[in-house]
């Protein structure tokens, strides 16, 4: 296996932490792969990452839902190569970040079905419920049992939605198949970035490209955007509500964050500095798995076990709030045995979901993520409207 080809990886997306490329050589052990590189602001090493996600992601989310990847190392002339190749693909924000040669191979889930048509969805759900932790400050309560924490970001961000097609993670995690169909119309029909989309390993950004895409899926070369962004919608919701991830994603969500950032962060001071080692993470997940639902009648007082229990939860809690679902379909004609089919608008599909973008976050960040919150909260205490999420009616 020669990694090292740099004319054999194309650019196909990055984030914050890791740049990803996909494999377009001739080599059939690495085919179908993506080599996942790591950013130079990457606190943690790739060891530990393989090691998270074994040991506390997988047995969280289940094994099928997330990959086992395989450590690699790259060259340093092939870091450079490679970084000058892709400069002109990457988003200008994104550019001139040094990369390490510790690197990971993994599926490729933009060819999940290869020889096969691959179309993949990439959901970046977000926070998909409204807290309810005694430790809220009364001023705030009212407006974070009202409206969720991304509707009240993007109106912090100036990032007023479409009043057509306004995305919600609540309506998307509600479990409502009417409402997660408005999420995801909002999503197809307005480009916001949390949902992106990839065919055979293409990212498919244009919307007069993603209709011809969509067509093609439904065998319906006729019909409208609208019309065939609501097949998708269909397409999608039917297959989230039949495989179980986004409902266990909510409750991960939901439990690892009894107390909201404004309980974690007095907490903090006292408990620093928190140890990343994998055995105390080991021993918070037992201890997680073993709790009994939150019931706090009154109690905010917690012993000093709990309270570092709940500042790792919580760290963990914001990895699972910012993760992506990477949603791949093809067309399968004698497929309904399967347990992975569903059958929407006279057609089978056939269909898997990955996990991606589940490292854990720095400890560093919990005092950004409380002036964050308090920023959220005083912007949208003066705005004369909030937004009612989740409310049953859809408007
Ligand atoms: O704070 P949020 O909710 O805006 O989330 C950040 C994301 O913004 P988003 O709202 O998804 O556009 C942000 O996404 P982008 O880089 O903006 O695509 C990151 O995922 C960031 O995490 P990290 O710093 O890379 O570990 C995310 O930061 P964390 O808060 O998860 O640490
Ligand atoms: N196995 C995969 N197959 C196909 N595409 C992938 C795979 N893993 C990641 N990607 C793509 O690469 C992008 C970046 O990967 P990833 O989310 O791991 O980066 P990150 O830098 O850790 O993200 P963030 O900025 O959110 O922390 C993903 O959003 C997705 O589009």
């Amino acid at each position: 296996m020669n990694i090292d080809q740099y004319d054999d990886w194309e650019y196909l997306a990055e984030g914050n932490a890791h740049l990803v490329l996909s494999y377009v050589g001739q080599d059939r052990l690495l085919t179908g792969k993506v080599l996942r590189l790591t950013k130079r602001n990457n606190a943690l090493s790739v060891d530990f990452d393989l090691q998270f996600m074994d040991d506390i992601i997988a047995p969280l989310v289940g094994g099928t839902h997330v990959d086992r990847a395989e450590k690699v190392a790259v060259s340093d002339t092939f870091l450079q190569a490679m970084q000058h190749k892709i400069q002109p693909q990457q988003p200008t924000h994104r550019r001139g970040l040094a990369l390490t040669t510790s690197a990971t191979l993994l599926s490729d889930y933009t060819r999940t079905f290869a020889p096969r048509p691959t179309w993949t969805f990439e959901v970046k759900p977000k926070w998909g419920f409204l807290p309810r932790s005694p430790w809220i400050d009364e001023k705030h309560s009212d407006l974070k049992q009202t409206m969720c924490r991304f509707c009240m970001h993007q109106r912090l961000r100036g990032k007023e939605q479409s009043a057509t097609w306004p995305y919600c993670p609540l309506d998307l995690f509600s479990g409502d198949h009417d409402k997660m169909e408005r999420a995801l119309m909002a999503s197809l029909m307005v480009s916001h970035g949390y949902l992106n989309m990839f065919y055979n390993g293409l990212r498919i950004t244009a919307a007069e490209d993603q209709k011809q895409r969509f067509q093609e899926l439904f065998s319906s070369p006729d019909l409208s955007r609208q019309d065939v962004c609501k097949r998708v919608a269909r397409l999608l919701c039917t297959l989230l509500v039949r495989d179980p991830l986004l409902a266990t994603l909510k409750h991960l969500q939901q439990t690892l964050d009894g107390l909201d950032v404004e309980g974690i962060y007095p907490m903090l001071q006292a408990h620093q500095p928190l140890s990343t080692e994998m055995a105390v993470w080991k021993e918070v997940l037992k201890t997680y798995q073993a709790r009994a639902p939150d019931d706090w009648q009154g109690k905010k007082v917690l012993p000093w076990d709990e309270q570092r229990q709940r500042l790792y939860e919580y760290v963990l809690s914001m990895t699972f709030k910012d993760c992506s679902l990477m949603i791949s379909v093809t067309k399968a004609d004698n497929d309904r045995a399967l347990p992975n089919s569903v059958h929407v608008f006279g057609q089978w599909f056939k269909f898997e979901i990955k996990m991606v973008d589940v490292g854990l976050k720095e400890w560093a960040k919990i005092p950004y993520w409380f002036d964050l919150d308090q920023q959220i909260v005083q912007y949208n205490l003066q705005c004369r409207t909030p937004r009612d999420c989740g409310s049953s009616s859809l408007q």
